[in-house]
């Protein structure tokens, strides 16, 4: 998929939602433990009933990992019916990776090309040599973390340099003059609206991917405020809870329809209020 793909996806749908899918077997409506697969069983219908409404899905590979195999094949179910059913819609692994070269480029191998996703998260803690094998597949999208939702996303992220800039401005600057950086956008956290004013300046046309509205309180108005481009749009606002478990009852996949639509309610009016078709 190319960033022109994924524009004429958000312009068509009036949506720049992404749903988290982040399946805790805990919180999953009971009725489901009895199927062969319940983790994939409860995105199945989540996917159903929310397709028309969000541009991306986002399984977080922990929620997956921590069940085991299984949960490996859960995930693998998961993303081949995505892009079996709705091959237009973009996919993130949240996987956070990021190592030496060499084990980079099989971290981009199993998310890429086995699992076949659009996306991957990855940490740029370790620097270029660490990132660019992400950045070399084609028409595949590597996420770095810039400034996350997190309380302590300030502890590193924020600190100044000796050039008095923080960290993650300097993360964003120094990787958009990497090789391939085309493939680049950053996590840029929805509890840290006021930020976004600057990250613009530096990275006008990148797109952020923007967790932590819904559950983590984060303002989809004050994040659309600066971080909106009229050019490309240039925002996925994720939410993961706040969707996935608005019931637990039999109804949960209606529950999680009926919470993405008044997100993208919400956000076909900022693009109108924006100009943008
Ligand atoms: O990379 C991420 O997606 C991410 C970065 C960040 O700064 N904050 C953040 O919450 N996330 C992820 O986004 C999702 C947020 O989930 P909810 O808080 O349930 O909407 C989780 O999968 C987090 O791991």
């Amino acid at each position: 998929m190319t960033i022109t793909d994924l524009v004429g996806e958000i312009k068509k749908k009036k949506s720049f939602l992404c749903v988290g899918l982040d399946v805790d077997m805990s919180k999953i409506p009971s009725h489901l433990l009895n199927t062969e697969d319940p983790i994939f069983e409860f995105n199945k219908q989540i996917i159903d009933a929310t397709h028309h409404l969000t541009v991306a899905y986002k399984p977080n590979t922990a929620f997956y990992e921590a069940y085991g195999i299984k949960g490996w094949q859960s995930l693998d179910k998961t993303i081949n019916y995505i892009n079996q059913n709705y091959p237009e819609i973009f996919t993130i692994a949240d996987a956070k990776r990021g190592d030496i070269g060499n084990t980079s480029t099989m971290y981009a191998k199993a998310f890429f090309e086995d699992l076949n996703f659009n996306s991957v998260t990855v940490a740029p803690y370790m620097g270029s040599d660490s990132v660019e094998p992400f950045l070399a597949f084609k028409d595949k999208f590597t996420i770095m973390l810039a400034l996350t939702s997190n309380k302590g996303g300030l502890d590193f992220q924020g600190k100044d340099l000796t050039n008095k800039e923080p960290l993650y401005k300097e993360v964003i600057k120094t990787s958009l003059t990497w090789n391939n950086s085309e493939n680049l956008m950053f996590v840029v956290g929805a509890t840290k609206a006021e930020y976004f004013k600057g990250i613009r300046k530096i990275a006008p046309n990148s797109f952020l991917l923007v967790p932590g509205v819904g559950a983590q309180g984060g303002s989809l108005e004050g994040v659309c405020e600066y971080g909106i481009n009229k050019e490309n749009i240039g925002l996925l606002i994720n939410s993961s809870r706040g969707i996935i478990y608005a019931s637990n009852g039999t109804d949960f996949a209606n529950a999680a329809q009926i919470e993405a639509k008044k997100l993208q309610e919400q956000m076909a009016s900022i693009l109108a209020d924006n100009n943008i078709a």
